[in-house]
């Protein structure tokens, strides 16, 4: 069952000094997805590091289910949440399979407590991700994108509650891209993922926060947030917006300002 976040006036730096995300609150609905767009260097991965529990906050909360995920013990954390990062993949030397098995850790009991329904939870997700064919191969000799699929699927076996992703399409083809904004959609979970694609964002977003020099700088709905004016402030460029003449979803073009 999907949880809800709350992100109380979290702040984090790599020294007392200097403070890389700044002041930034915001609440997520259980089971809503919020994506979160910025230019380079705004501070997006920052942030999702102190949510799924890399970078311990400066100050500030976060809250999953009502729970202080900094004040839980981390197994219990890594049943509630899973992420899937930009930074692939240490070059594993594992298959697909067992990289994608990985997953069902948090949820065993012991080293050997491996079972009948694990290995159901992982066929299905490597049927579900087309990576079945590919079971039995090292995990260090996929390309990029099929990496990228094997560690979402990694992340589905997990069954977290709350899923955090940097970039997940970033490795992939059109169609995977869009297969994937499409099973996020899907999911029953909580879904908070960076996007530098704002087509996407539109699409997949119940409610988009746009970061700006470690801020928020807009909060909400997609097409109440992502007008010429904010992305022109968080990004530096002139868009326009009309709707595509066969799906009706918003589309965004760009120019460099004259
Ligand atoms: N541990 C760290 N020590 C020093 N600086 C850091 C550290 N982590 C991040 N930064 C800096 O903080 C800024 C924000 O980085 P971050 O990776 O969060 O940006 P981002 O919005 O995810 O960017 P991108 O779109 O390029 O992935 C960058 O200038 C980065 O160099």
């Amino acid at each position: 069952m999907a949880v809800d976040l709350k992100v109380r006036d979290l702040c984090w730096g790599p020294d007392p000094g200097r403070r890389i995300i700044e002041a930034i609150s915001f609440d997520v609905s259980a089971g809503s997805t919020t994506v979160i767009v910025g230019a380079n260097g705004a501070g997006k991965s920052t942030l999702l590091r102190s949510i799924y529990r890399r970078n311990r906050p400066t100050a500030g909360q976060v809250c999953a289910g009502g729970r202080d995920i900094w004040q839980m013990p981390a197994r219990d954390v890594s049943r509630l949440i899973a992420a899937v990062l930009q930074e692939i993949a240490p070059d594993f030397a594992f298959t697909v399979r067992e990289v994608v098995a990985m997953g069902r850790i948090p949820h065993r009991s012991g080293p050997f407590s491996h079972s009948m329904g694990d290995d159901a939870i992982i066929d299905q997700a490597l049927a579900d991700f087309e990576l079945a064919d590919l079971a039995d191969r090292p995990f260090s000799g996929l390309s990029g994108g099929e990496k990228q699929r094997a560690l979402l699927a990694r992340a589905i076996v997990q069954q977290p509650r709350l899923i955090v992703l940097d970039e997940p399409t970033n490795h992939l083809d059109i169609r995977h891209q869009l297969e994937i904004i499409d099973m996020l959609r899907r999911l029953d979970m909580t879904v908070l993922v960076t996007l530098h694609d704002l087509n996407l964002a539109a699409a997949l977003a119940d409610q988009v926060l746009v970061m700006r020099a470690g801020r928020i700088c807009a909060l909400g709905p997609p097409l109440a947030v992502l007008t010429p004016d904010t992305i022109r402030a968080a990004f530096d460029v002139e868009a326009d917006m009309d709707r595509h003449p066969r799906t009706g979803r918003p589309r965004f073009s760009f120019d460099l300002p004259s």
